[in-house]
């Protein structure tokens, strides 16, 4: 086969493919290449790759790695601009044997980046008000356990759950219940500092985590009591819920709710995480009990 057909193949692969000697400077570079570096092929050449693309201060770690050891197919991830790359490359040898260039493929893989980060998303985050979900709550919990046990400050876990929120959902339809749901969450972050975690658990269910409050018992329970209240006074407040449709205003909805709110302290790790929860459930059901709409803490004995 003639070089021009040789050319022809390497200018037809979609795929960024580029050359360089030991030095790491362009050789030979193909037409997605350029395209991809939005430079043309004369301005290229003799430069070393990272000044054209990917852009870079230097080799990327796996390229050195091939450039000194020999090594073949070694991959390497890099991001220019929103795009991710996967590059992949191999050793061109002499008659002898030795190492005479380096040859790359690259894979424009932002797409799976993108589906990867998208599962990773939905494995920890509630979809409808994109709040943590009880995964990783769980984690941000055993790490605030650990830490207290190392600080010596107390932390809170508050269980939350609406009041009488099945009559909006029967009355309104599924999708107002959303919109409650949805403005339940951004008014509890708006209650709780950026290094608190608010998290959905269930259907009408939230919990809090109040990380590191004080050393001292009673100054933490304080201000939990402060925070819980708070979020208990911004939850009652009433909601205005409505959607559009088409551009119009579907007709908006007043709607009244609260919540009943649970709360325990953790220190030192002194119970699991499930104990935790489960003490801080206990406290809502008796919130519940006593009439709703307050705020109650976990005794030892409930
Ligand atoms: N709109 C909507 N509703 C949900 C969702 N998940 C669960 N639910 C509904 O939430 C309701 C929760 O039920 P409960 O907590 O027993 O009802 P409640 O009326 O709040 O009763 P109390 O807690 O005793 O005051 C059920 O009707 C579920 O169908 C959701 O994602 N969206």
């Amino acid at each position: 086969m003639t070089a021009d057909i040789w050319r022809y193949i390497f200018d037809a692969v979609e795929a960024p493919i580029f050359l360089h000697d030991q030095n790491y400077r362009l050789l030979l570079v193909n037409r997605a290449y350029c395209e991809e570096a939005d430079m043309a092929e004369a301005d290229v050449l003799g430069k070393f790759y990272w000044e054209v693309f990917p852009l870079g201060t230097g080799p990327l770690p796996g390229c050195k790695e091939m450039a000194e050891f020999g090594h073949d197919g070694v991959h390497d991830e890099f991001l220019v601009g929103t795009k991710h790359f996967l590059s992949t490359g191999y050793v061109v040898r002499g008659e002898n044997n030795e190492l005479r260039y380096s040859l790359h493929l690259l894979s424009d893989i932002t797409q799976r980046k993108e589906s990867e980060a998208k599962i990773k998303w939905f494995a920890f985050y509630d979809s409808l008000t994109e709040l943590p979900n009880r995964r990783l709550f769980s984690d941000r919990l055993q790490q605030a356990m650990s830490s207290s046990k190392r600080t010596g400050y107390y932390g809170a876990v508050m269980y939350l759950d609406l009041d009488n929120f099945k009559p909006l959902n029967d009355t309104h339809g599924h999708g107002m219940g959303d919109m409650l749901l949805i403005e339940v969450a951004n008014r509890l972050k708006k209650c709780v500092r950026e290094t608190d975690t608010v998290a959905r658990i269930g259907g009408d269910e939230f919990v809090v985590m109040l990380a590191a409050l004080d050393v001292d018992r009673v100054e933490s329970e304080v201000q939990a009591s402060n925070v819980a209240e708070k979020i208990r006074i911004s939850l009652a407040e009433p909601y205005l819920l409505g959607s559009t449709h088409d551009g119009q205003a579907d007709a908006i909805v007043e709607h009244h709710c609260s919540a009943s709110v649970g709360v325990v302290l953790f220190f030192n790790n002194e119970c699991g995480q499930d104990e935790v929860l489960r003490r801080a459930d206990v406290a809502m059901y008796k919130a519940k009990e006593a009439g709703r709409n307050r705020v109650l803490f976990y005794r030892s004995g409930d």
